[in-house]
């Protein structure tokens, strides 16, 4: 079947939002629409240029030999390569881990950034590839984690237009004006999935943070499930699309908005043929304090979650989902 692309929306299903529509009220509203439905939209005109070059790339790293790769193992400051089966999104219904090997590219800070309690986690340089090995590659990251997060800040706008607040209120110093943002580069085994079993290309989960902006090479796998407190849960594909991102919402977006806007339960399926995604992770400041907004609760709609805040909160999903 072929790929549907950005000028077929009708063909995928779920919403479409052009970020160069000029009405941001009615982009907003459309949005929002989107977070009640179902927390999964697609997001045009996103501004990325040449997406193909980054799977490209993306490929050049994973079929570097597993002692090539490990010389970038993923750090302590969540940056660099995890090997297959690494991660287990969703331990009580999976045998074994993912069938996935990741490359986490984060903003570019200073080894030495910390605060008075140390060495701030998720801060610090990224892990890269020797240039000899994959000249250019560097760069080649680097613009792309540019450029989809000035998507993702356009987005953050919107949906604050879509809670009712200020367009920038994400955007306030300590909110969302130093996210962590990370590009997560994203290989799947040739290896057919088996949900009875209990092998998955990625267990079901939602993602922790803000919204995730989701690339896809154009093979089948990924599903989302409308309604996570249903039982039995169902599970619908969602298709790729050419030229559009996939963004879905995470936790600490259903967190602030007190569970209006719900994050998304989604997995990765296999059957059987090699997948490649990139995905990127928008997530609140370290030292953000996350906890309900204001004009999503009353008297008789009390805040359902504790303030936490989204560093903190981030470490503890990593320590579940993780080998170490
Ligand atoms: O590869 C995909 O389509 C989904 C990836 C994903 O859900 C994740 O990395 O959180
Ligand atoms: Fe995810």
């Amino acid at each position: 079947m072929p790929i549907p692309s950005a000028d077929s929306p009708a063909a995928a299903g779920l919403a479409f939002i052009d970020l160069s529509c000029g009405d941001l009220h009615y982009m907003a509203s459309v949005l929002r629409k989107a977070c009640l439905d179902s927390g999964f939209f697609y997001v045009v005109n996103h501004g990325v240029e040449d997406i193909e070059h980054v799977f490209a790339e993306s490929k050049r790293f994973f079929v570097l030999s597993t002692e090539e790769k490990m010389k970038v193992v993923r750090n302590k400051k969540n940056r660099g390569y995890t090997p297959f089966q690494d991660e287990m999104l969703d331990p009580l219904k999976q045998t074994k881990g993912d069938c996935k090997e990741g490359f986490y590219i984060g903003p570019e800070m200073k080894e030495e950034e910390s605060d008075i309690w140390g060495p701030k986690p998720f801060h610090g340089p990224n892990q890269w590839p020797s240039k000899d090995l994959l000249p250019g590659w560097r760069e080649t990251m680097e613009k792309y984690h540019e450029q989809v997060l000035l998507a993702g800040r356009k987005i953050i706008r919107l949906l604050a237009l879509a809670l009712n607040l200020d367009m920038t209120y994400f955007e306030q110093p300590g909110v969302m004006d130093s996210p962590m943002a990370y590009v997560r580069l994203l290989h799947y085994s040739g290896e057919a999935s088996n949900p009875e079993k209990g092998v998955y290309g990625a267990g079901a989960h939602s993602d922790y943070g803000m919204i995730t902006l989701l690339a896809t090479d154009g093979v089948a796998g990924l599903q989302i499930c409308m309604d996570k407190d249903a039982s039995p849960q169902e599970w619908e594909d969602v298709q790729p699309v050419k030229g559009a991102f996939i963004v879905n919402l995470g936790d600490m977006l259903e967190r602030w908005s007190n569970g209006l806007f719900r994050s998304t339960l989604h997995r990765v399926v296999l059957t059987g043929e090699e997948r490649y995604s990139i995905a990127f992770f928008l997530d609140p400041n370290f030292d953000c304090l996350v906890e309900c907004l204001p004009a999503c609760c009353s008297y008789s709609n009390p805040p359902r979650f504790p303030p936490i805040t989204s560093g903190h909160y981030l470490i503890e999903r990593y320590k579940l989902s993780y080998k170490n």
